[in-house]
């Protein structure tokens, strides 16, 4: 299979001479290029970031394609137990998700109205999953997180596969699996990135980076295109659509860790690549100090262009998926790019959160995306 968007092979850095080589097969549209570190007036050189995280072959993302691909093609009911909860039951748990998925993230909300009532239901349930995954270990129960914790949560995902479920939620995840053809291995990778949230504070380069944005946002792209359903006219695999999705995760990831910046140093977490801080002449310190210098300010510069690189490639992707699905993932796509050109407008102070107050209210009219909701409440774990 071709893959379009593909970056899967390792580029050649030469990160003291600040120039990344990139080679031909990495990007079959992109030319071979050789990147310049871009000139400071003083003379110092600041180099351009590595945009190549973990080849998509290490992530296994051909196999999940596959996996979700040979159900579609045998049709669901051969492959998976049937759902069989009743109707009215049913109603009541995608009831729920929607509740939940309508207050805690309403901009996905309005946009999966737009989808089928069928794609809409199984995107409030896997959200509904996800959210309480991410709650788990950022929710205000996270002073409980264990490994044994996590450990259960993953046998009760293979309950909810089994077609097990444990609670309303999770029934509502066990019908849309009996539904589309979603694999489980997203759903652990996901969970496996909470471990690693737990355990490491610090990233010492992108690819470090690159792996915790896969497992726990770059799987959410693998989980919905299922759902969300590939265009019968798309022009290319679909596992370049796939890894479009994976790369629309990344972006919203690196936005969120570039938006949230003060607020993760403050639980003592830097989620910027240690080397990348120290080419810039930044270090630890200097995150925690909270201060906008030139270095500060040029490093944001590539940290967004970057952030951006993986937007343009996500954009291409969305395009091919089925016509009614592509308006949310557009309408994400806007208010991630939204959130990055408020943080350029706020002269790069993104240690507060006042650069993004009112602007995409302005632009959109619709709630702030990046508004971090009331904590979750009971509701979602009963
Ligand atoms: C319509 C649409 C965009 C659907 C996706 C809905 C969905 C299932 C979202 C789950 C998000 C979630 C709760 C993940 C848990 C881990 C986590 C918190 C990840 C971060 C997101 C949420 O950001 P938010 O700002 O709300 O988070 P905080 O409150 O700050 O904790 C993430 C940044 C991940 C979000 C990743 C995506 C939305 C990827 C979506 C990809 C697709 C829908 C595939 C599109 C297909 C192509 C071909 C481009």
């Amino acid at each position: 299979m071709c893959s379009t968007f593909s970056l899967s092979a390792k580029p050649c850095a030469a990160a003291h001479t600040g120039k990344f080589l990139h080679s031909k097969s990495l990007a079959t549209r992109a030319k071979a290029e050789v990147i310049t570190a871009p000139k400071r007036s003083s003379g110092q050189a600041f180099p351009q970031l590595l945009k190549q995280g973990i080849p998509h072959t290490d992530l296994q993302v051909h196999e999940i394609v596959e996996r979700q691909s040979h159900a579609n093609v045998l049709g669901k009911q051969d492959t998976c137990r049937k759902s069989e909860f009743h109707p009215v039951f049913l109603e009541e748990a995608y009831g729920r998700c929607r509740n939940i998925c309508a207050e805690y993230a309403k901009t996905f909300y309005l946009g999966t109205l737009l989808m089928t009532e069928e794609r809409q239901k199984a995107i409030w349930a896997i959200y509904v999953w996800c959210r309480r995954t991410d709650e788990l270990v950022d929710g205000p129960n996270a002073v409980h997180m264990s490994t044994a914790v996590l450990d259960r949560w993953e046998e009760r995902l293979q309950d909810i596969f089994d077609g097990f479920p444990y609670d309303m939620l999770d029934a509502a995840l066990t019908d849309t699996i009996s539904k589309f053809s979603l694999d489980i291995k997203p759903f652990r990778d996901m969970i496996e990135g909470m471990r690693m949230d737990t355990r490491k504070f610090r990233y010492d380069n992108f690819q470090e980076l690159y792996m915790y944005c896969y497992y726990v946002a770059g799987t959410v792209g693998l989980m919905s295109v299922p759902v969300m359903g590939i265009a019968a006219e798309a022009s290319v695999s679909a596992l370049s659509i796939y890894n479009a999705a994976l790369y629309l995760g990344i972006g919203n990831q690196l936005t969120n860790i570039l938006r949230d910046v003060g607020e993760d140093a403050l639980r003592g977490r830097i989620y910027l690549p240690q080397d990348e801080l120290a080419q810039f002449g930044l270090c630890d310190k200097d995150v925690f100090s909270r201060k906008v210098t030139d270095g500060w300010r040029e490093l944001m510069k590539e940290q967004i262009t970057r952030a951006r690189f993986y937007f343009n490639l996500a954009e291409e992707g969305a395009s091919q998926l089925e016509k009614a699905s592509r308006w949310p993932v557009w309408s994400s796509l806007l208010i991630y790019r939204k959130i990055l050109d408020a943080i350029e407008d706020n002269d790069y102070d993104n240690f507060t959160k006042r650069a993004f107050v009112g602007r995409t209210k302005k632009l959109l009219t619709l709630p702030l995306a990046y508004s971090k909701a009331q904590p979750i409440s009971s509701l979602i774990f009963q």
